[in-house]
């Protein structure tokens, strides 16, 4: 499986990256969520030279100009909530794609310990079409693992790209190991080493869900 992690490079990405990072930064909720919609516009740009491209014709005032353009089927989709603004970057560049949303939560028990509640998937057929699966964060692999069991419950997909901002070499591995390698590209932000006691990247970023919308009970 081919895995790219963006933040080896170095870019602009970076600053993104290091904002949603920075304890000093993340008092300011619209600047957290907006930096992971930038990023997500960063992903979608990566991601769209993989597709397959073909000419099409455009009709200028003067002539005819030919563009080679993107012709897969794409339809991007996220885990509730984290994943919503950066699925608006997602969709900032891929504005013509389909969309899917799924509800994958901890749920966490009294022992201290959580499992993944799963509610809702709202998607199209993914029949043929390139699957762009978004999460901030991809911790244990877990929440990424049942939405994409969830998402092939729509079809049968041309290609899966899974992006996360900050993955954990645990959640890479857990996708690696589970997802087929030959239609499934893993794209990363950056990939951290190590999970603390509750399942939280290290250094990672908190709770992405939280620092974007606010504290949630349970
Ligand atoms: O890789 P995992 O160990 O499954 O953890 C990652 C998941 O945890 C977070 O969601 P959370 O449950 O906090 O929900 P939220 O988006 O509502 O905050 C995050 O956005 C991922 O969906
Ligand atoms: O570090 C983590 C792990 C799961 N969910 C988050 O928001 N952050
Ligand atoms: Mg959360």
């Amino acid at each position: 499986m081919v895995v790219h992690t963006l933040g080896e490079n170095n870019s602009l990405f970076n600053r993104f990256i290091a904002e949603i990072r920075d304890v000093n930064v993340q008092n300011d909720p619209l600047r957290f969520r907006r930096n992971l919609e930038r990023v997500g516009e960063i992903f979608a740009y990566e991601i769209s030279k993989t597709l397959d491209f073909a000419d099409q014709s455009v009709e200028t005032p003067l002539g005819t100009a030919t563009a080679s353009l993107p012709k897969d089927e794409v339809v991007v989709a996220s885990i509730l909530r984290a994943g919503l603004p950066l699925h608006n970057g997602l969709l900032n560049y891929f504005d013509k794609s389909e969309n899917a949303f799924i509800s994958a939560y901890r749920k966490h028990t009294e022992d201290g310990k959580f499992k993944i509640n799963f509610e809702y998937i709202s998607s199209p057929s993914i029949d043929g079409k390139v699957v762009i699966l978004a999460d901030p964060m991809l911790a244990t692999g877990s929440s990424m693992e049942l939405a994409y069991k969830a998402m092939l419950t729509k079809g049968t997909p041309k290609h899966v790209h899974i992006v996360s901002v900050i993955a954990s070499q645990q959640g890479v591995d857990l996708v690696k190991n589970n997802l087929p390698a030959e239609n499934t590209t893993i794209w990363n932000g950056v990939v951290d080493a190590d999970l603390n006691s509750k399942s939280y990247i290290v250094p990672g970023c908190g709770d992405a869900g939280d620092l974007a919308f606010g504290a949630k009970l349970g």
